[in-house]
């Protein structure tokens, strides 16, 4: 099977004390559907903004679709956006401008032909089952509908990988499980998808593959896998933690 996404062997650090990802390394294939998981400040965010190159590690290498992303120039990076949907709800709708509007935004960042914009938003927004929405304002949709347009957005571009962090954030139980079904679904049609998530309900009824990171370090990575236990383990934190400050005493 095709790798869609590489990983090898990825550094971060924010400042000289705070590591948010330490040597992860892991390969994902095309079509897979993957979950990761880990405690507030695990290094989720930064692992799956680095598929869009929204961060850069500072050693290792980041392939996609056999493309090598960390070194590649700025001017292609509207590209690889067109090929990585990215579902962000910390990046939300602008209260002042239509759903429309909200998603002709991602067009026009991604370079996409102008005469395509109206059938593509139009087409997405019914494929999340909001396309009666399309005229409303943020203030004028519920939750539920909010992260439909969300994936929307990040649909629009017609993406082989999707990324959503956090997607189910802000949702009630029903409306999160209707959109991990959707999620699914999109799956079932092709799409590589990655997930970050805290919810560990969720998680553990879709039984996918999930990857655990730990104070930054992949401790766990499964198939068919239910929330993993090491992810709630403030102890695994702790003991990468001392072991760290051993060193740095070293
Ligand atoms: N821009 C930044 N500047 C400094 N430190 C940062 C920055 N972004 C993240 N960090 C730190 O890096 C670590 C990993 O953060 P990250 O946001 O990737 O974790 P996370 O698992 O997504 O957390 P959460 O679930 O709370 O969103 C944390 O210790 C965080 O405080």
């Amino acid at each position: 099977m095709a790798k869609e996404i590489i990983f090898d062997h990825v550094n971060k650090w924010y400042g000289e004390d705070c590591i948010a990802l330490e040597n992860v390394s892991f390969s994902i294939e095309k079509g897979e559907f993957v979950f990761v998981i880990g405690k507030s400040g695990a290094g989720k965010s930064t692992l799956l903004k680095m598929l869009s190159r929204q961060i850069s590690p500072d050693s290792g290498k980041i392939w996609i679709q056999g493309e090598e992303i960390s070194s590649m120039p700025k001017s292609r990076i509207p590209a690889l956006r067109r090929k990585i949907g990215q579902m962000q709800p910390e990046y939300g709708l602008l209260a002042h401008k239509n759903i429309y509007e909200n998603i002709e935004l991602t067009m026009c960042a991604t370079e996409q032909p102008r005469r395509l914009f109206e059938r593509r938003i139009r087409q997405t927004l019914r494929t999340v089952g909001v396309e009666h929405r399309m005229w409303a304002f943020p203030d004028e949709i519920s939750e539920g509908e909010a992260a439909r347009v969300l994936l929307a957005r990040a649909l629009v571009v017609n993406p082989k990988i999707l990324v959503a962090d956090e997607p189910t954030a802000n949702l009630d139980s029903d409306s999160a499980y209707d959109l991990m079904r959707l999620l699914e679904e999109l799956n079932r049609m092709g799409v590589t998808i990655m997930v970050g998530s805290h919810d560990r309900e969720l998680v553990s009824i879709m039984r996918k593959r999930v990857m655990t990171l730990s104070a930054g370090r992949l401790v766990a990575d499964e198939r068919h896998a239910v929330y993993n236990s090491m992810a709630a383990d403030w102890m695994e934190e702790r003991r990468i933690k001392n072991e760290r400050a051993k060193k740095q005493r070293i």
